[in-house]
């Protein structure tokens, strides 16, 4: 599928984050690639996924494009979203259709800018997709001038910046809509059926939804402590 057709295949839709770190119950590259075919059962238009054994599972299991990306954590840098060459190029050699990495303005590994980053990426890899992962306006907007071709809100929330604002960042996919050609993807947060509305109407090109619907943990926390404010509130 050529670039254009990608991004277009994946607007009004949902996107599916199949994700379980090594001390989530979950953990497992069988159970995400089920995840991800459940996802697709259900109509979801693409699935994000972390790990080279992960994206490899899924892209066995299901005929959907893939946002990959590989997590890991450095010892001089905040940024553990696809943070250097290392992760991209794992990425690529996995087979996901799209890259997405973090676009914010935190300093990145071994003092690499994220234009230095980007560039390096276009050489190596000029036909494949990026997406940015940014947590703020400016930060979408930088993103949008260097040429990523999606930006996604994935960081808003998680950052030194932006750790108080509330989520979804519905705000955030309104402005950085109104102001960029470049498709805006909501992530972030986003539990509910109300959720998903407020981000389609607030011009989002698609939604990526993952806790909600692929970690049971923390759905049945949400269960757990509504419950117990309920019984307290009886008492
Ligand atoms: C901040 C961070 O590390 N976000 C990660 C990015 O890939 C994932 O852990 C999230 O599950 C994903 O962004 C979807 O968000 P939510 O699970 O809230 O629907």
């Amino acid at each position: 599928m050529d670039k254009q057709k990608l991004i277009e295949s994946l607007r009004g839709g949902l996107v599916v984050s199949c994700q379980a770190l090594m001390e989530e119950p979950l953990h497992s590259s069988f159970i995400m690639s089920k995840m991800a075919l459940a996802g697709q059962r259900g109509g979801a238009i693409g699935i994000r996924a972390n790990g080279i054994e992960d994206i490899k599972a899924i892209k066995q299991e299901v005929q959907l494009p893939v946002i990959g990306i590989v997590k890991r954590e450095y010892p001089d840098s905040p940024i553990f979203i696809t943070a250097t060459m290392k992760e991209v190029s794992e990425v690529v050699e996995a087979g996901a259709e799209i890259i997405a990495m973090d676009g914010t303005n935190r300093v990145r590994p071994n003092g690499k800018s994220l234009e230095e980053l980007y560039l390096n990426i276009r050489k190596e890899y000029p036909t494949v997709l990026l997406m940015a992962d940014i947590s703020t306006v400016e930060e979408g907007i930088r993103a949008s001038e260097l040429g990523f071709d999606l930006i996604a809100t994935t960081l808003s929330g998680y950052t030194d910046d932006t750790k108080d604002i509330p989520l979804p960042n519905t705000e955030l996919v309104k402005s950085l809509s109104e102001q960029l050609d470049t498709p805006i993807m909501a992530e972030g947060g986003y539990w509910t059926l109300e959720d998903v509305e407020q981000a389609l109407t607030s011009g989002a090109h698609g939604c990526i939804i993952g806790s909600a619907i692929t970690r049971p943990m923390e759905i049945t926390k949400r269960f757990v402590a509504k419950m117990s404010k309920v019984n307290s509130s009886m008492e």
